[in-house]
């Protein structure tokens, strides 16, 4: 194998990714576990001669910045390993620091994706969760591979290769508690972790099976208390509805609570993952939309209905609120969870598809939309400014396609009057941005 080339570079500003930008010779390089203002020794990982960026990985750090602290995390540490372990590719950093840092992120983005002035607008710091003075034992949803050997694995910060791994310190205690790292997976491929965010802290594991029959096997290994399911993935996952998901031990759901309502959350089905992040997105998503009495309502992206239920309340028997969801097995949650609300319709589908006949049928006096990472389809921003919606309460978790949305929806007659972003993710160099977009 041919060593990869090493350079001696100062490391410059934050980029959208968590990568800090370096220059040699005129050329930009996107440097991975560096913190900005360090002078460090790196590899290049991608340095062919015509790209027009490089990209390399910090491996020795020689004027180190006055927020570097030891990782908390071993197998994360890339001034230890060659190849570290993903989701954790800040934590060679302060906290508060890692905040400011996503701070300046959301601001370039909204400058130069969404067109904003920072001259006009407050662009807000981020601001940290309570109770995470830490910022470990966050996760209350874990994804593992599984590697050769049987074991539990992660790939490799952004790569395909698996590394086990025998604790996840971002991952809730609750989890961590069941002993799944001693488990044998043999003939898993995929191991989900949930834990309830409620006091009971009730632990789902789920094993996806890459051979029949493997999962009955390793369930006998987890301890009395821990709920064991497998789906088998002919066809697909159990969140989409095409899996098939069997209960090995105790149940096959998990019951949430936020802000005093129960919700069911089957399986693989989308829930918030920070153990804060239901109650907090939840409360503060009503304090900005108002949902008033008789009011008509969509919810977009609606997962389980989160904010449905709380909206649903809001308005009452005289309202409506449109719950709209394209994932089969969290639709059919979003059902149970609504089926109180007479004034709620569960729409299963893809929100590009769905909302035209919704803004047909309805006169829409808000709109409350929480889209995946890539945020909306651009025909979407425009069928929300032709249904003439006056406030769109917008939940997102990609701060650069909250900033192109952000463009496109002031292009589009609406004004962003609020906006604020909170660190619920901490450790990563991701964060939640929820904007409240009036019509000017
Ligand atoms: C970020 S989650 C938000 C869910 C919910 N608001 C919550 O906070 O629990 C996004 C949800 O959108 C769903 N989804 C993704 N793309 C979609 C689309 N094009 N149309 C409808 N739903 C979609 C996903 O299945 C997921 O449940």
């Amino acid at each position: 194998m041919t060593e990869s080339p090493t350079l001696t570079v100062r490391l410059g500003k934050i980029a959208h990714g968590g990568h800090t930008v370096a220059r040699h010779e005129g050329r930009v390089i996107f440097v991975r576990h560096g913190i900005p203002g360090e002078l460090v020794n790196v590899r290049l990982t991608d340095s062919a001669p015509e790209a027009k960026f490089w990209r390399a990985d910090v491996t020795e750090v020689l004027e180190a910045s006055e927020h570097r602290v030891p990782h908390f995390w071993d197998a994360a540490d890339a001034l230890k390993h060659r190849d570290p372990v993903g989701g954790a590719e800040f934590g060679h950093m302060r906290l508060e620091y890692q905040r400011e840092l996503k701070s300046q992120v959301a601001a370039e983005q909204l400058t130069r994706l969404g067109g904003l002035k920072a001259e006009d607008y407050n662009f807000p710091a981020v601001q940290g969760v309570k109770g995470s003075a830490d910022g470990l034992g966050w996760r209350t949803r874990m994804s593992y591979s599984v590697d050769a050997q049987g074991n539990l694995a992660m790939s490799a910060f952004r790569s395909n290769e698996l590394i086990s791994i025998s604790q996840m310190p971002l991952a809730h205690p609750a989890i961590e508690a069941t002993g799944l790292y001693s488990v044998d997976y043999s003939g898993i491929e995929r191991v989900e972790a949930a834990v309830s965010s409620q006091d009971d802290r009730t632990v789902l594991i789920l094993l996806a099976e890459a051979r029949d029959g493997a999962a009955a096997k390793v369930a006998k290994q987890f301890p009395e208390g821990v709920n064991v399911a497998s789906f088998s993935q002919h066809g697909g996952s159990a969140a989409d509805g095409k899996g098939s998901l069997q209960t090995l031990a105790g149940s096959a759901h998990l019951i949430e609570k936020v802000l005093g309502e129960k919700f069911r959350i089957t399986g693989e089905g989308f829930w918030q993952v920070h153990r804060e992040a239901a109650s907090l997105l939840s409360s503060r998503v009503i304090e900005l939309t108002e949902p008033a009495a008789g009011e008509q309502i969509a919810d977009l992206y609606a997962g389980a209905g989160l904010f449905s239920v709380p909206l649903a309340k809001a308005v009452g028997t005289g309202g409506r609120v449109f719950s709209i969801e394209g994932a089969p097995g969290t639709h059919a949650d979003a059902k149970k969870n609504l089926r109180d609300y007479s004034q709620a319709t569960v729409i299963r589908g893809r929100v590009e598809r769905v909302l035209r006949q919704v803004a047909h049928d309805a006169t829409l006096d808000a709109v409350v939309l929480d889209p995946p990472r890539t945020g909306l389809e651009k025909q979407v921003a425009a069928e929300l400014a032709s249904s003439g919606v006056s406030r769109i309460c917008y939940v997102s978790c990609d701060p650069a396609a909250f900033a192109r949305d952000t463009a496109r929806l002031m292009g589009r007659g609406y004004e962003l009057d609020h906006l604020e972003i909170h660190d619920l993710y901490p450790h990563t160099h991701h964060m939640e941005s929820i904007g409240l977009f009036v019509r000017r």
